[in-house]
């Protein structure tokens, strides 16, 4: 029952080398070093922000005292005065509008292959109003696969694959995919925001699921009575939590994932291994809850690998599995005589589920051949295949379909600007209640930025040398004299900005997006919301957080490096690039599935930036087939707009060098030439140019934003 409080980051990056001037190697090293220090400082020092009520709970240890827990909870929960899952699907109903309709599901002759792998071999069955059924097996018996294609979540259509049979609902054929709408279904992993409460959860999912023409009291009153149903008032207002920051427990977390689906109304509920990690009491309340919806007649069809005895008992039907196929099929409590027919009689005081799961893998393929097919010719699988039978036949005699998606759960309930604010209120209340995440990222920038103002410190004076009477670089051969180096020096500063405001607006992006990936995903595939308003509501709460990061930037290094350039303008090309990369990281994280692939492809998009950019490699010396990438490099166009906010005086010491000289001696021997050379090596005017770098930043930052909700709608929309 006691989960790990936090777990600490093992990677430890260190610098293996001098910093100086070298600075993508310092810039990643340093960053890469402080971001793990700080998660694995935050993950060790985080306080349980569980509710103190419920500590104690978590922290037994021993079978025999949660069981004794166990029963007398089950005791005071038999002795509060809840709502029954009765009277909250009546409550449901009555405030999604729609009629009462009870509906089963069966299918016949369902094979599924992939390849030369034949995962279901020609199955039968159903699953009724009013019953709870479990999935058992071995594991790779097919659970999970007949779970997902029953619920229309199995990609079924790559061409390697093959599915053949009938599924039907109360009779009438379905495409599973376009019916799943009616099914909540919930993943064996819950996908859910660690800093969100299930209170929270409900009252969101409330809001963009329910009828739009309830009262916020009823709505308030609903969220409390499904908590109080599921047995989640004294956690209700406790954080989901995470794995480095302790939150609700695992059959906590599993009846919010319940809760959020029961929202919905559905005519069916569907769950993958909903008991894996739940310790025996959260197990057995899970499975009470869902015993009590499935006597609201809601047919609940969920997979369990390996159950308690008690838990067995619990449900009505049970569909065990081998190798694809069906051994027993029918009534929990005839499951044993069954077996005991075959000659394989469960002992006394012995969990029938066990018996057979044992039986299953010990057995020679022959003995299970046998059962298998006694098993298609009992009396229970007889009575069960005229029932289907006759269900589909007589639909398929008026030639009925069932409907698709429906209203309410299918289609969006909510408007847009109502999508849009309950998605913003959720981002900022996730943003602020993650601190750790916070502090490191302004730690970060402080701590980076006192380290380049230290490093850096007063190199940005060149232009002070270049305007003083004493040394005057234009009197001077310009590039025999000393101001190459003073401005080389004065260039690094504004590149090493950059770089940092690129890869730490990024790196976050990168870390955090993955995660909540799922989440989307689950929510866009209930129709909760559509990717607009998720998108711009994720941009609107970045945007200050990257700005607030610049802004701490620049007010630690501008004094100290001295730099020349207005301090707003800075500040402002710095929240730019933030931002553009922030989405170029965003674009990644959609298109990978975790935080690990995620991280890995991050330099991908960051170092070939530094190299296209025409810093390290002159533009003219790059392949012409490869030029073209770095009109998709926001980190060029921001350097090349700092630099015209930062050398504003070059541009005058240029003018006045043209007008007493030859262009191509100023070309030789400028400063602004040696800035022109360094960024758009044309001999196009750089000071001119701000408006299409400006244009350029904001394009790429609307471009990258388009092209990863795109992906993300893709994916959303053919989610399995
Ligand atoms: N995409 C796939 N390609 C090839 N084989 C697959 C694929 N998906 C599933 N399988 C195979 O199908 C079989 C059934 O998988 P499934 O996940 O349904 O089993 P399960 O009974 O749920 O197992 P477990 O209890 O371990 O989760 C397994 O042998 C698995 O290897």
């Amino acid at each position: 029952m006691t989960e790990d409080l936090s777990r600490s980051l093992r990677e430890d990056v260190e610098p293996d080398h001098e910093p100086e001037h070298d600075f993508p190697d310092l810039l990643s090293s340093y960053f890469m070093m402080c971001i793990l220090r700080l998660l694995q400082f935050w993950g060790h020092s985080l306080p349980s922000q569980q509710d103190p009520e419920t500590g104690p709970e978590h922290q037994l240890n021993s079978s025999s005292m949660l069981m004794l827990c166990g029963c007398l909870r089950i005791c005071q929960d038999l002795e509060r005065n809840e709502p029954s899952m009765h009277q909250l699907r009546d409550h449901t109903r009555q405030l999604s509008d729609e009629a009462h309709e009870e509906r089963s599901m069966e299918w016949s002759g369902l094979s599924f292959t992939i390849g030369q792998h034949k995962i279901l071999s020609n199955i039968s069955g159903m699953i009724e109003p009013g019953r709870l059924t479990g999935v058992f097996g071995p594991s790779g018996s097919g659970k999970t696969t007949l779970l997902n294609i029953l619920a229309g979540r199995q990609n079924t259509k790559a061409s390697n694959m093959s599915l053949t049979g009938q599924i039907t609902t109360n009779g009438v054929v379905v495409d599973p995919v376009s019916f799943r709408g009616n099914i909540a279904y919930v993943m064996q992993d819950d996908a859910l925001l660690p800093y969100e409460t299930p209170r929270e959860y409900f009252h969101f999912s409330a809001s963009m699921r329910l009828s739009q023409g309830i009262s916020r009291t009823q709505r308030e009153e609903f969220v409390n009575n499904l908590l109080s149903t599921l047995s989640l008032q004294r956690c209700a207002n406790t954080i989901v939590g995470s794995e480095l920051v302790k939150g609700l427990s695992g059959g906590e977390r599993k009846r919010t994932s319940v809760g959020i689906e029961l929202i919905t109304n559905p005519k069916m509920l569907f769950l993958d291994e909903p008991l894996s990690g739940l310790d025996s009491y959260a197990a057995y309340t899970l499975v009470v809850a869902l015993k009590d919806l499935a006597k609201a007649n809601v047919p609940v069809l969920c997979t369990v690998h390996q159950p308690s005895s008690e838990i067995f008992a619990m449900f009505d039907d049970v569909i065990m599995l081998h190798a694809g196929e069906i051994t027993f099929h029918g009534p929990a409590n005839q499951i044993s005589a069954f077996f005991d027919d075959m000659g394989f009689p469960c002992p006394g005081n012995f969990n029938p589920a066990d018996h057979v799961m044992f039986l299953m893998q010990k057995e020679s393929t022959e003995k299970l051949r046998e059962i298998k097919d006694s098993w298609l010719q009992s009396e229970i699988s007889v009575k069960m295949q005229a029932k289907i039978d006759a269900l589909q036949g007589r639909n398929q005699s008026t030639g009925e379909r069932a409907a698709g998606p429906r209203q309410g759960s299918a289609g969006r309930n909510t408007g847009f600007c109502k999508q849009l604010g309950m998605l913003l209120a959720r981002e900022v209340r996730g943003t602020f209640r993650n601190k750790g995440i916070l502090y490191a990222r302004f730690g970060m920038s402080l701590f980076l930025a006192a380290l380049y103002g230290w490093l850096f410190s007063g190199s940005a004076a060149s232009g002070d040398k270049v305007n003083s009477p004493e040394k005057n670089c234009l009197a001077d051969n310009f590039s025999a004299g000393g101001c190459t180096g003073d401005f080389q020096a004065h260039f690094g500063t504004l590149v090493s900005l950059s770089i940092m405001a690129m890869m730490s607006a990024a790196q976050p992006v990168v870390l955090q997006f993955p995660q909540e990936r799922p989440v989307f995903l689950r929510e866009y595939a209930a129709h909760q919301y559509g990717v607009v308003p998720y998108f711009i509501s994720k941009t609107l709460v970045e945007m200050p957080v990257v700005l607030m990061s610049s802004l701490l930037t620049f007010a630690v290094t501008y004094f100290w490096m001295g730099l020349h350039g207005g301090f707003v303008l800075l500040v402002l090309v710095s929240w730019l690039l933030g931002i553009a990369s922030s989405s170029l990281a965003l674009l990644v994280g959609c298109g990978v599935a975790s935080a690990q692939k995620a991280i890995q492809l991050a330099p991908l998009t960051l170092i070939p930036q530094m190299l296209f950019s025409g810093l390290f490699v002159p533009v003219a010396k790059i392949p012409l087939s490869l030029r073209w990438a770095r009109y998709l490099c926001p980190l060029k166009y921001a350097i090349n707009l700092m630099t015209i906010v930062e050398f504003q005086y070059v541009k005058d010491i240029t003018q006045d060098c043209e007008k007493r000289s030859s262009e191509i001696e100023c070309m030789q021997e400028h400063p602004g030439d040696y800035l022109r050379l360094q960024l758009v090596n044309t001999q196009s005017v750089l000071w001119d140019d701000w408006t299409q770098y400006l244009g350029a930043l904001v394009g790429l930052f609307l471009l990258f934003r388009l092209i990863a909700m795109i992906l993300l709608w893709r994916k959303g929309k053919y989610v399995f």
